[in-house]
């Protein structure tokens, strides 16, 4: 007789409903004690169809929240002085809580000059170097979305990163390096792999913990993934496919985060959360 062993699915769905609606009671809270409502503004430069769409979904999820959004559509031929220009007079309003720049900015501009624009205060999508910073020494802060709902995500299905082999595949700002940071603060031995990894498959097979987070589609597979590791999908390819091959994976690993229904709607939820927390301290509530 064989015998299948299919991991556990990780519901960032379902997870991600609950902070969502913790969230709506807290906004609902301070803007009854402060007459204000949060206000999250959303900066898109360009029309990139995947964009275009994450950027609505999260002004849909801020009007479930009570939160208003105020979006800014910038040409896609906004240069970098005028896209810091943009973000320096969000930064210096009084009536905006929270800024998020959309990722890809294109290549033209300074995505980097254009992040740290942003008020560290207001950088509710944790891009700017003082976010990666307190995020790194655990301190008071923003942590960057997607990293912090992955950890989130941990945290619900009883994943303690202390001790264990955390691999992840990824470099990027917003992604790779702060979710490795995030594991490291949490006790995790942490190993980047990337582009020029010499031997990815071996780095993956002694994870404990793998975070796909390189925009590959399916590059990880189950035969690299060790019996009973942790597979956290964070991979966001065109098809809504992620960076793992989820139906190898699902074979070999304990726990697993499906695309969709994983880590995206984790990034939306700790963006609204953060989003709150700003207003309120920005309103001394
Ligand atoms: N400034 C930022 N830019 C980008 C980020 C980010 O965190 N900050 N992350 C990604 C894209 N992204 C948000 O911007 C994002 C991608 C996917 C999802 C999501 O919930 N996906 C769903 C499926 C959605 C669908 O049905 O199409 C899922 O996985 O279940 C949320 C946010 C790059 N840019």
């Amino acid at each position: 007789m064989t015998q299948t062993r299919a991991a556990r699915l990780m519901d960032g769905t379902a997870l991600a409903r609950r902070i969502v609606e913790d969230t709506a009671r807290r906004a609902a809270e301070l803007t009854e004690r402060t007459g204000t409502a949060p206000c999250l503004a959303t900066v898109l430069v360009g029309e990139d169809p995947a964009s275009v769409t994450y950027v609505r979904m999260k002004q849909n999820r801020c009007r479930k929240a009570g939160i208003t959004s105020r979006h800014v559509a910038l040409p896609a031929t906004t240069t970098t002085d005028e896209l810091v220009a943009t973000l320096r007079e969000l930064s210096a309003d009084p009536g905006v809580h929270g800024i998020l720049l959309q990722h890809p900015v294109g290549d033209h501009i300074d995505e980097r000059a254009a992040f740290e624009a942003i008020a560290p205060e207001k950088d509710v999508d944790g891009v700017t170097f003082a976010s990666f910073a307190t995020m790194s020494f655990g301190l008071p802060g923003f942590v960057s979305c997607t990293p912090g709902g992955i950890v989130r995500l941990l945290d619900e299905y009883g994943v303690d990163p202390a001790g264990k082999r955390a691999v992840v595949v990824g470099r990027s700002a917003i992604l790779g390096k702060p979710v490795g940071m995030l594991l490291l603060a949490r006790d995790a031995t942490v190993t980047y792999c990337h582009s020029r990894t010499r031997d990815l498959s071996a780095a993956v097979r002694e994870a404990d913990i793998v975070v796909a987070a390189v925009g590959r589609p399916r590059l990880i597979r189950g035969q690299d993934v060790k019996p009973g590791a942790v597979v956290i999908d964070a991979g966001y390819n065109p098809g809504n496919v992620g960076d793992v091959d989820f139906d190898s994976a699902v074979e070999r690993a304990s726990l697993i985060t499906p695309v969709p229904g994983g880590v995206g709607p984790m990034t939306i939820a700790t963006l609204l959360e953060q989003t709150v927390t700003a207003a309120g301290r920005q309103l001394g509530a």
